[in-house]
């Protein structure tokens, strides 16, 4: 089994699913592409990518010749190694849902030959223990069948953000591996040498960046590998939070947030990343795993004050920024207001928990016409909120015309290149609320209502 030729089936092609694939065919492995959901089989059988992520339809295409798509679990049986990428949405009281993760499993152990080496890795993000339960099910449904065969486990989170999935896939700050098998190890690290070891040639549309390190290949037991994923994110929103906590203060005391900021993020130890204020948090990732951890230490009788925090000041957060357009207007209720940005951050297509998307829900109970734009998001949006009452524009300078207000609610660089100072003229009244600060007063000549966020 040399590096270049190992059969690798991914169980899910969602975000994280479809990306590792592709780019784990693209650095030469065989790739089986399962999934459950006939629409994503019917586009990926063509080679169509079924999200929206910088360099992936591209790739998949390149790599096509590598990548066998299906909705049958049977292929997998020829795999080294079998990655479950399935989701694991929250449940009603906030733990995470490992159903698809156990179905994944309970499929994949009813195809495995005997007397071979398998490797079944854990990639979605997953409870303590999850792991554990993974390689039970997977026992279990070997010895009803009678399967002698040679299978390790190992976790394997992903750290990959929307809209940067390629990116950060073939360009990790770092891979991690819970195993308590040094075969599971091995196999992984041979499947990952080439990321490892930045061997491939870099696509020509996602370029290594500049003085790129090797990424370093963190090898622990899989309760820390699980703990590693749910912290990470934790953090992150923490972060956040945080500098969302201290915009508010800003606006009291007359600070800027985005100088504050600056002059934080240059002390080395904190760094310069996730201290953009604004609308806060939300996506398929942050308000599952910090609900989810929180779900985790309460099975302990533990608790988490800090997590517990950074969720109560990004719900605050959307909540301001409506005050914001109150404020502005006085009455809501028969305004006309644009939201652009229905994705849940520039680069993607996803508006699972989009603030955005959640603000047009509020202004709709509150009497306002509400119209909504994204460059990308614009079909998933539409279908998300279908039975609601809102003008869905294509033409996001149409979309302004005759509006009450403008809410950003998404950071997408096209927004903050458009010709304001015309679009304003052909408002109703000029209230722009930027709830991602990706413009300040300075843009506008006068007579424009602009209203940032910690400034
Ligand atoms: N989206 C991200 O940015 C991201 C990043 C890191 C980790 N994660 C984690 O990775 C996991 C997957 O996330 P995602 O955003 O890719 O999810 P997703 O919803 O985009 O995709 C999941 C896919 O799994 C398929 N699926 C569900 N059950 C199946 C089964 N039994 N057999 C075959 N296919 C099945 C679904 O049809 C879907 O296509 C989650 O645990 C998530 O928390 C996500
Ligand atoms: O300074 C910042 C940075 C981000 N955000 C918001 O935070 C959310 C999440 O952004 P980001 O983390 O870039 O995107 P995700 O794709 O959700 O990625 C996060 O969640 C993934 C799923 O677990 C992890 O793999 C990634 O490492 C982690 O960054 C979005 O709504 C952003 O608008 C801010 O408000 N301010």
């Amino acid at each position: 089994m040399s590096a270049s030729q190992m059969t690798v089936a991914v169980v899910g092609t969602g975000y994280v699913g479809l990306t590792t694939g592709v780019a784990l065919a693209y650095l030469g492995h065989h790739i089986i592409a399962i999934d459950k959901d006939p629409r994503k089989i019917e586009l990926l059988s063509k080679y169509q990518s079924p999200i929206h992520e910088k360099g992936l339809q591209e790739l998949l295409t390149t790599a096509r010749s590598k990548i066998t798509v299906t909705p049958d679990y049977e292929p997998a049986a020829e795999a080294d190694v079998i990655i479950i990428a399935v989701g694991t949405p929250p449940k009603q009281n906030g733990e995470a849902d490992t159903r698809f993760v156990e179905a994944a499993a309970r499929d994949i152990a009813s195809v495995l030959k005997a007397d071979r080496d398998y490797v079944v890795v854990v990639k979605s993000t997953v409870p303590i223990g999850s792991n554990r339960r993974v390689a039970s099910v997977i026992e279990k449904v070997l010895a009803e069948r009678g399967v002698v065969t040679r299978v390790t486990f190992a976790s394997n989170p992903e750290f990959l953000r929307e809209g940067m999935a390629l990116h950060d896939t073939l360009y990790p700050d770092r891979i991690v591996i819970g195993s308590e098998k040094d075969q599971a190890i091995s196999t992984l690290r041979k499947m990952y040498q080439p990321l490892l070891e930045q061997t491939f040639d870099a696509p020509s549309f996602l370029p290594r960046p500049a003085s790129f390190p090797l990424p370093p290949l963190i090898t622990t037991d899989p309760t820390s590998a699980e703990m590693i994923k749910y912290a990470a994110n934790a953090f992150l929103a923490v972060k956040i939070s945080f500098i969302n906590e201290v915009a508010g203060l800003c606006e009291k005391v007359g600070a800027d947030v985005l100088e504050v900021a600056r002059g934080m993020g240059l002390d080395s130890r904190i760094g310069p990343k996730f201290l953009q204020a604004g609308l806060g948090w939300g996506g398929s990732c942050f308000p599952k795993d910090t609900q989810a951890l929180q779900a985790i230490a309460g099975e302990y009788g533990y608790t988490l004050p800090i997590i517990h925090a950074s969720r109560e000041v990004n719900a605050r957060q959307r909540v301001l920024v409506l005050e914001k357009l109150q404020s502005a207007l006085k009455v809501l209720r028969g305004r006309t207001i644009t939201v652009l940005g229905m994705a849940f951050k520039p680069g993607t297509d996803d508006v699972r928990d989009s603030p955005g998307m959640e603000l047009m829900q509020v202004l709709l109970e509150r009497g306002v016409h509400v119209r909504g734009h994204d460059p990308i998001a614009i079909e998933n949006a539409r279908n998300m909120l279908a039975d609601m009452d809102i003008k869905w524009c294509e033409d996001v300078e149409e979309s302004m015309k005759e509006a009450d207000a403008i809410l950003i609610a998404t950071d997408w660089p096209e927004y903050k290149h458009l010709p304001w100072n015309d679009l304003v003229k052909h408002m109703k009244t000029p209230v722009i609320v930027d709830a991602r600060n990706i413009l300040s007063h300075y843009d506008f000549d006068g007579n424009v209502n602009y209203i940032g966020v910690g400034r």
